[in-house]
């Protein structure tokens, strides 16, 4: 948690002034119903009326002063507390970015939005209310009882015995309610993911027919939900009436035994009217006591989940690159093997191949045989398990993962654009590109045509996640963005899928003609498209089968050649 408190650092001032002034409004508030008992007790019975019109201005003048010490204490509780988050936020938001892969993966994308919002939120509720109260409901609770026990000493057992009382009730309603909100932020995280997944896969839901289905798991995860969080309002609520029954009782018993004093001469009206308004001040303030504790707890909950990702290790930006028996490459995989984190199987398993610098290699096999898994290798988003994968250190700058990374492009399997332009996009590969630049990559990539036909042609419009473009078009624009990297390896992962024949082998052709010095490493499970590579490389299950030219595999894998007679007999159909 000590994380999270570093963070009220720039907010000290507004920290301290928020529960200070909202102490001195606690302050004048408790001196009101004294004021009250002496209008009733000494000022009305006295005849003057400038006397109690003067006790009445006086309150009057109180009143307004506290109300401009709470309206100055609301400004520095927000002030903090959306500070405090919002700094918080920023914490969090970069510790994301540089988590490494696999620890995203076991939290889950859905669940990082959550505590980026939602959780993010009930911080900075918790942190206003804090300080909005943490001082000023005891001071009233208190003071009220002390004021209570300066006018009648006889009446302290009625309030111990009512605070004792309500403390009890509020005590036992968070033990219940403290695992249903935990469980509740959980059921949420569930709810994020399956909307998410839903919205996402909306068009293969409707042509699959799914809508029932997805509509019953939505229901059902939304009801699961719904009914943790009416059962944490059913206990709220269950609350609210037993405070005010016991306040009640304790009100009735206060007017009884007070009216036997009052009669007995013991104790006067106005005395017995403050006490009534002190007990009621003490009711409001433990009612306050009660949300306040609920949304700490809420908060506190949320904050953990906080911690909990600022707690992950971040990816280490050093990393191991051992040597190869024959160091006669950039890029060298010699008997790698991996396996994901919590995996039972191995993913990738005995590869071994290397890769010279402005080769052409392609990588194939069939769907899950492991092609994604080792670009993953090859961009150092995970380390091998066993074996060596080495960067020839007069090539890459292997001083650190980042730098290694800045001299590798990559064109990913599904293709991302952001919301901007098409320009802002292109330059997230190279924020000093020129024009010229960012035409050629569009050249390349194919995509300049349709770029120029665009209302504001670089500057058009890119809307979230690219969706006013078509897959293809995506996909050119994320293979430009690639390009204008000026990157020594460019990684495709499966990247010309959406294209047709002619636009793929266009693309390839400009590629080899203009990028000669780049080191291509293609995915593709269409044997055609990496026909031209220098170097094939085949996986089945995890495992490498063969390498080669295309002739060569050919000749020598039968595998290699199965899939691609049976894609020639495709193409033919
Ligand atoms: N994050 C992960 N955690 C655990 N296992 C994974 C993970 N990602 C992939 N795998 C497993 O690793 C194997 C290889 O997956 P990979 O994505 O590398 O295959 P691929 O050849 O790229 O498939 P495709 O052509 O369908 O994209 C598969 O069995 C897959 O289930």
């Amino acid at each position: 948690m000590k994380q999270l408190l570093v963070h009220f650092k720039n907010y000290r001032l507004s920290s301290f002034f928020g529960p200070f002034f909202k102490l001195i409004e606690a302050l004048l508030e408790l001196t009101i119903p004294m004021f009250v008992a002496v209008i009733i007790d000494e000022a009305i019975p006295s005849g003057e009326v400038s006397n109690v019109i003067r006790y009445i201005a006086m309150m009057f003048g109180i009143g307004l002063t506290g109300f401009l010490f709470s309206i100055t204490a609301q400004y520095h509780s927000a002030r903090a507390a959306i500070g405090v988050t919002r700094s918080i936020g920023n914490d969090l938001f970069k510790h994301i970015i540089h988590l490494p892969k696999a620890e995203r993966d076991d939290i889950t994308p859905a669940s990082l939005v959550t505590r980026m919002t939602s959780d993010l939120f009930q911080i900075q509720s918790a942190i206003n209310i804090f300080f909005r109260l943490f001082l000023r409901s005891p001071f009233i609770v208190l003071g009220s009882m002390i004021m209570a026990m300066q006018i009648d000493l006889r009446m302290t057992s009625y309030f111990l015995v009512m605070i004792l009382l309500l403390t009890v009730v509020v005590v036992g309603s968070l033990y219940i309610t403290t695992p249903v909100h935990a469980q509740i932020r959980r059921e949420l995280d569930r709810l994020v993911t399956l909307t998410r997944e839903q919205i996402q896969g909306i068009r293969v839901i409707r042509a699959f027919r799914q809508e029932d289905r997805e509509k019953q798991e939505f229901k059902e995860q939304n009801e699961s939900l719904t009914f943790n969080q009416i059962k944490v309002g059913k206990l709220s609520n269950f609350t609210n009436p037993l405070t005010y029954v016991i306040v009640n009782i304790v009100l009735l018993l206060i007017i009884w035994q007070g009216g036997h004093f009052v009669n007995e001469g013991t104790l006067q009206q106005g005395q017995l009217v403050a006490l009534v308004n002190y007990l009621l001040a003490i009711l409001v303030e433990l009612v306050k006591i009660a949300m306040f504790v609920m949304q700490i707890n809420r908060g506190l909950t949320s904050a953990n989940r906080v911690v909990d990702v600022l707690n992950r290790p971040l990816e280490d930006t050093e990393f191991n690159n051992p040597e190869p028996a024959q160091d006669t490459a950039s890029i060298v995989f010699e008997d790698v093997a991996f396996t994901y984190p919590d995996a039972a199987e191995a993913s990738l398993e005995d590869v071994s191949f290397a890769i010279q610098t402005g080769d052409f290699v392609g990588i194939t096999g069939s769907t899950g045989s492991g092609k994604s898994t080792l670009l993953s290798l090859l961009t150092k988003t995970y380390d091998p398990t066993s074996g060596k994968l080495y960067f020839d250190t007069g090539v890459f700058d292997v001083t650190t993962r980042q730098n290694l990374r800045n001299q590798i492009s990559v064109v990913p399997q599904s293709a991302t654009l952001f919301k901007g332009t098409i320009r802002s996009n292109l330059m997230q590969g190279n924020p000093r590109a020129s024009e010229a630049e960012l035409w050629a990559a569009l050249d390349a990539a194919q995509a300049s045509e349709f770029v120029k036909s665009k209302k504001g042609q670089l500057d058009a419009e890119v809307e979230s996640f690219g969706r006013n473009f078509s897959g293809g078009q995506r996909q050119r624009l994320t293979i430009a963005r690639a390009l204008v990297k000026p990157a020594k390896v460019l990684i495709l992962d499966a990247a010309t899928s959406a294209l047709d024949y002619v636009t793929e082998s266009n693309f390839l052709k400009t590629l080899h003609e203009n990028y000669q010095d780049m080191t291509i490493v293609m995915v593709s499970e269409r044997t055609n498209s990496i026909r031209q590579a220098d170097k094939i490389v085949v996986l089945e299950q995890g495992k490498q089968i063969g390498v080669g030219s295309h002739e060569e595999l050919l000749e020598q894998n039968e595998v290699y050649r199965e899939i691609h007679a049976s894609q020639q007999v495709l193409e033919v159909n």
